[in-house]
């Protein structure tokens, strides 16, 4: 439930998906805590207005090894949102976006970037997108302000000092335009890979787990930049095994499963339709097993050696059924002592998602 949410042992650990899996399963027992206010965002506020800036039709690929890591994959990017794309290690959330990005071909579908066919019209589609890869892969010796003075020259664009400057200043590098990329922190050096992907300012930003590694201070500046980055009008994709991260940052979230877009959702609206609330109470006497009355009537575990009830429901469920388990608690003698509610994060969710169980 809520208490489900990222844990520190894997953004100690930089821990990957499928030890997020592990972390959720065992995590069932934590305490509950308070649910955190997320901002809302301008895209949200807009919706239903905006048109698409990424368009993915029946898009697949199987590599030489025949393989096939992407099948019939459909995505419409909104202009000025945030989309967070999830998935388990090896769905295929890299060759997706390194298709889009012209890195590896498709073996069938297309791809319009704001308009452009990735592989017609590869050239000006290039130009739109901006690409933060996983790698920190810079030149040591290099500065700051030259090494993403050069990448804008990469794209054909001739100099532009004060775009170069305002990006800098954006991400806070300004002070550190003259130093060598080899004296900065790791968090400076991955904010100098954004400033590398928006030199040639493009309206699509691909990040591909940006905050990977990072500590958390440090993270939560990343989200902040993020979202300053959306609201000059940069449209942002980013991949991330951090599920707080998507809960926090997404507007909407799609998820990949063996190659497959099994969903592509609202982040709100997912919460709100796959979302599970909880009820605990505790017991005034342990029980042993739950009432036979009760059992496939409800569904009901017993936990805390017997001393916590825990009723799960669907959020969009009926409230009749609590005051119904309520009163037939009463009937039965069963008396607590208080109670509490909780919901499902996102993380939950999603470990159903991918699990196959939503
Ligand atoms: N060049 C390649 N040749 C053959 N198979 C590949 C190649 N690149 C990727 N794959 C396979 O395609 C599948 C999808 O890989 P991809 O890197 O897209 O997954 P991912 O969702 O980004 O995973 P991760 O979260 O681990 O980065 C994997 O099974 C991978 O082994």
């Amino acid at each position: 439930m809520e208490v489900l949410k990222t844990s520190s042992a894997f953004e100690a650990a930089g821990c990957h998906f499928d030890c997020a899996l592990q972390e959720a399963a065992s995590a069932a027992s934590a305490p509950a805590r308070p649910k955190r206010k997320i901002p809302d965002s301008p895209y949200r506020l807009k919706r239903g207005l905006v048109p698409s800036i990424v368009s993915v039709n029946q898009l697949s690929k199987t590599y030489a090894s025949g393989f096939q890591a992407l099948k019939r994959v459909d995505l419409d990017i909104h202009q000025g949102e945030i989309f967070a794309l999830l998935g388990p290690n090896g769905a295929g959330k890299t060759t997706l976006i390194n298709i889009i990005c012209g890195i590896v071909n498709p073996s069938e579908g297309t791809v319009l970037a704001d308009g452009h066919d990735i592989v017609t019209d590869f050239r000006a589609a290039r130009t739109k997108i901006g690409l933060v890869p996983q790698e920190l892969a810079t030149d040591a010796f290099e500065t700051v302000w030259g090494t993403v003075s050069f990448s804008r020259g990469l794209f054909g664009y001739s100099p532009n000092p004060a775009h170069i400057e305002k990006v800098l200043r954006d991400l806070s590098l300004w002070d550190k335009k003259d130093s060598k990329i080899m004296a900065l922190s790791g968090g400076m050096k991955r904010r100098v890979m954004i400033a590398k992907a928006l030199s040639h300012e493009p309206r699509i930003l691909f990040l591909d787990e940006p905050t990977a590694g990072v500590d958390v201070e440090l993270r939560r500046g990343m989200w902040e930049m993020v979202r300053k980055l959306r609201e000059s009008g940069v449209t942002i994709i980013l991949t991330t095994h951090y599920i707080e991260e998507a809960e926090e940052m997404a507007d909407r979230i799609g998820v990949i499963r063996k190659g497959e877009l099994i969903l592509v959702e609202d982040k709100a609206v997912l919460m709100k339709k796959l979302g599970k609330k909880q009820l605990t109470l505790s017991l005034r006497n342990a029980l042993a097993a739950i009432p036979e009355a009760l059992v496939g009537r409800y569904q009901l575990d017993l936990a805390d050696d017997g001393h916590s009830l825990i009723y799960t429901f669907d959020k969009q469920g009926d409230d009749n059924q609590i005051a119904g388990l309520l009163r037939q608690l009463g009937e039965l003698g069963i008396d607590f002592k208080d109670l509490h509610s909780s919901e499902s994060s996102l993380e939950e969710i999603f470990v159903s998602l991918v699990r196959g169980q939503a």
